[in-house]
């Protein structure tokens, strides 16, 4: 068996939960998907899907308690890491996985030069001299853009722009040259000029530390721009994995296709009307059907669909997708019946 032909990141039927006053919110209830060693796999869904609880609890980021892994499997590079102790998770976060967050701000400390947090973050991890360490993060600020990268070593957060201050944070995050760089929002607080930039930036980081990437965002634009395959979320649950053109050109889900109506251009700029079940007590059946025009009986009762095979790729959690069913209406041709924002809610 060749190690390169299994994934690097593997998911399997993860729950996670948070015990609060109101009761237990199940922000992920039972995902699985994978992530091959290379690629960019894009998590997409409404503000409170899950989807950063997902990317949180790989290397368990989330507070415990409140929260808590309930269930499932996170394999990364053949490894369980939820039976992982305290110390090991340290190592693997910075170390082998990466992260990117939001907010640039808050993930750099406003005392200390950003070389000094470059040399921090490699030496946390590995024994280098001080030299070396400084030398390495001097071609890390290269490698992420910055100019005159040699002087801008010694400078404070506060004298970069928020752009680049991202770029610091994903230096910062390369430092240790990861295999993993999980990215939540990365470019949701810049302006559009600099998100464009970014994103460029990861694709030739990618290629250049041979690091896959899990990025998050609610922005189906980004997606197009940056995605190998897609995991389209909803209420905790996975509703669609495909590749970028299985989800853009022949997307399955109800879900998926209202998202894509509201890109620019489409048939509507409204969002989906409704809004997402409650995480406390989430409905029978697909958690989507109360929002969905295709609904039917068969949609409000028992679990959430399996995930069916539309290819060996592409899978959706939808009971018009059985096997033996007809599907949805295509949606390719005419965009302007929208299945569920054209309909009269
Ligand atoms: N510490 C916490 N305590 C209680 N509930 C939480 C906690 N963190 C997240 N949740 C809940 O878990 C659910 C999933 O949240 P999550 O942040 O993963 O959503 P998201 O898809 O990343 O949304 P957004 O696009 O707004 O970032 C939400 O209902 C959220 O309120
Ligand atoms: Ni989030």
């Amino acid at each position: 068996m060749t190690m390169t032909d299994e994934p690097l990141l593997s998911i399997r039927n993860l729950r996670t939960r948070f015990h609060t006053d109101d009761g237990v919110v199940e922000a992920v209830d039972g995902v699985s998907f994978d992530v091959a060693r290379g690629e960019t796999v894009c998590i997409v869904g409404e503000s409170g899907s899950g989807k950063s609880v997902t990317s949180e609890s790989i290397t368990q980021l989330i507070p415990m308690p409140p929260g808590e892994i309930a269930d499932g499997e996170v394999y990364f590079d053949g490894e369980d890491v939820t039976t992982l102790s305290d110390g090991e998770l340290r190592a693997l976060r910075g170390g082998r996985i990466g992260h990117v967050f939001q907010n640039p701000q808050g993930a750099l400390n406003p005392v200390y030069t950003v070389g000094y947090q470059i040399r921090e973050a490699i030496t946390a991890h590995h024994d280098v001299s001080k030299a070396d360490a400084r030398q390495r993060a001097i071609d890390l600020l290269e490698d992420v853009g910055i100019p005159e990268a040699a002087t801008r070593v010694d400078d404070y957060p506060h004298e970069f722009s928020g752009g680049m201050k991202q770029r610091v944070v994903i230096a910062i995050a390369l430092a240790c040259e990861p295999d993993l760089l999980i990215a939540d929002e990365p470019t949701t607080a810049l302006d559009v000029t600099i998100e464009a930039q970014i994103l460029d930036l990861l694709d030739n980081l990618q290629d250049e530390y041979d690091v896959s990437i899990v990025f998050i965002t609610h922005d189906l634009g980004v997606v197009a721009e940056i995605a190998d395959r897609v995991v389209v979320m909803y209420a905790g649950k996975v509703m669609e994995v495909g590749t970028v053109e299985d989800v853009f050109e022949t997307p399955a889900h109800p879900y998926t296709q209202a998202l894509l109506e509201c890109l620019p251009g489409r048939s509507t700029l409204e969002p989906i009307p409704g809004s997402l079940p409650s995480p406390i007590d989430p409905p029978d059946g697909c958690r989507f059907h109360d929002r969905c025009t295709y609904a039917n009986g068969e949609c409000s009762v028992g679990e959430q669909p399996p995930m069916y095979d539309r290819s060996p790729e592409h899978r959706v959690s939808c009971v018009h997708w059985e096997p033996g069913s007809d599907g949805l209406p295509e949606p390719g041709g005419d965009r302007d019946v929208s299945p569920v924002a054209g309909g009269d809610r």
